[in-house]
């Protein structure tokens, strides 16, 4: 447990590590790609951890140090492994690496911690059946664990059904070009996240593949294709960036995040303009983001269905602002690492918030932070629940963060770069 010290007046510029999506999506381009990357910034963390022991397991040479890592690329020659694939509560991993695996031949078994097998795979699995790929949740779960009898991809068209993760399609586009024959698509329903899928599409793009798109993502063909190998930056998570733009927020005074550029292949920096429309000014330039606050915020109403994992941040914003704040089409948040959406809503309750939980959205009424209190907070194992509440405790006293090391899932350091800005 951990305990958050006040503070205000805040004036700091950090770092942050690098973006985990993006590590995930160049991890894999350079792994299928021909020849020899060097990613360079990625993101160490428990859930790149899982994802470079599975690909080694799949055949790929990988060396991983501090700032700069080197990937001898597969050309698309997946390897068998001799044990399952484990990858913990790592979604983007297991979504991803289920496609990654299909284009091997032979038995593959995915599986994950006891999160990650209540976690939906089902629309993945029916889109890679549609390629040709035999594979079932062996359960009968439509999630995790799941077998896989590899033999590569047919291609030609197949359907993504209408799922709550970006991440089906995501994985489904990345494994395309590798295919027998041009890949088709189809895509039902909404597609929420959607930012996500144009970061895999600009990856992609930038190892060599390109991919004709609907211009509303219902629809995708990609030819058969090669990766092309390279060197890779990296950009700063901005995810994680913006528990420090909302320390700004919450706390008072300004915080500039040095290493999450603009423009950005993240959507999450889409929270810094809600921070702006909140009350904050916002500064962009070449020493990055700066967030400052006189601390006087006004509640907003916003659809967040394309930046999920800042709505935990944007809840804690909203709970010292004047007035409600009504984060809508959030129904996603409740199948990540933990159900997001009730759990925030229980955690400001313990803190004195008046929070009203509906199924896909959540209504804050703030009261410019009046009558909060401390109180032990419960994280779920969920970095993303101990990132944002942490933030709350840099105006009310006594807020304890309990099983804070779950951070260690995308941002190992945080809090000692939290401590920095008292
Ligand atoms: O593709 C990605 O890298 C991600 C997509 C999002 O998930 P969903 O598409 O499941 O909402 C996001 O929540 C996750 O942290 C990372
Ligand atoms: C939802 C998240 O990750 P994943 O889906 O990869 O587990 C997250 O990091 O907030």
């Amino acid at each position: 447990m951990i305990e958050i010290q006040t503070a205000s007046g805040l004036d700091a510029t950090i770092t942050v590590p690098g973006s985990k999506s993006i590590t995930q999506r160049a991890l894999i381009a350079a792994s299928l790609a021909d020849g020899r990357s060097i990613l360079r910034g990625p993101l160490t963390s428990e859930d790149t951890e899982y994802s470079s022991r599975a690909l080694r397991a799949l055949g790929v040479h990988l060396e991983t140090g501090e700032d700069t890592w080197y990937v001898d690329g597969t050309g698309g020659t997946i390897g068998v492994p001799s044990e399952h694939l484990y990858l913990g509560n790592n979604g983007t991993a297991t979504r991803f690496l289920t496609s990654v695996a299909a284009l091997g031949v032979g038995e593959v078994i995915i599986d994950g911690d006891e999160r990650m097998q209540q976690r939906p795979i089902a629309p993945l699995i029916e889109a890679l059946r549609g390629w040709g790929v035999d594979i079932e949740s062996i359960r009968g779960t439509g999630c995790p664990p799941l077998r896989i009898r590899a033999a590569g991809l047919s291609g030609g068209k197949t359907i993504l059904p209408e799922g709550k993760s970006s991440q089906y399609l995501s994985s489904l586009l990345l494994v395309a070009p590798l295919a027998r024959q041009p890949a088709e698509l189809e895509v039902h329903g909404e597609i929420l996240s959607k930012p996500y899928v144009a970061m895999t599409l600009e990856v992609m793009a930038e190892f060599g593949v390109g991919v004709e798109v609907a211009a509303d993502f219902s629809a995708f063909r990609v030819e058969p294709a090669r990766y092309r190998a390279r060197e890779y930056r990296i950009e700063g998570d901005a995810s994680g960036a913006s528990y420090f733009w909302a320390a700004a927020a919450v706390a008072g005074g300004r915080v500039t995040v040095a290493n999450v550029p603009v423009p950005s292949l993240q959507g999450d920096t889409m929270f810094v303009p809600l921070l702006a429309r909140m009350g904050c000014s916002v500064q962009q330039s070449d020493f990055g983001i700066t967030v400052e606050s006189d601390g006087r915020l006004e509640g907003i109403t916003v659809d967040m269905s394309a930046m999920p994992d800042v709505v935990p941040t944007l809840a804690v914003v909203a709970a010292f602002a004047e007035g409600e704040t009504e984060i809508s089409n959030i129904a996603h948040l409740r199948i990540k690492e933990s159900d997001r959406l009730h759990g925030v809503c229980v955690e400001l309750g313990k803190i004195g918030v008046h929070v009203d939980e509906y199924p896909d959205r959540m209504v804050i009424h703030g009261r410019g932070g009046k009558d909060l209190h401390g109180a032990a907070i419960d994280t779920y194992n969920d970095h993303r629940m101990a990132m944002s509440l942490a933030v709350a405790g840099l105006r009310v006293p006594g807020i304890r963060i309990t099983g804070e090391q779950c951070v260690a899932k995308s941002f190992p350091d945080f809090w000692q770069r939290f401590a920095e800005l008292s």
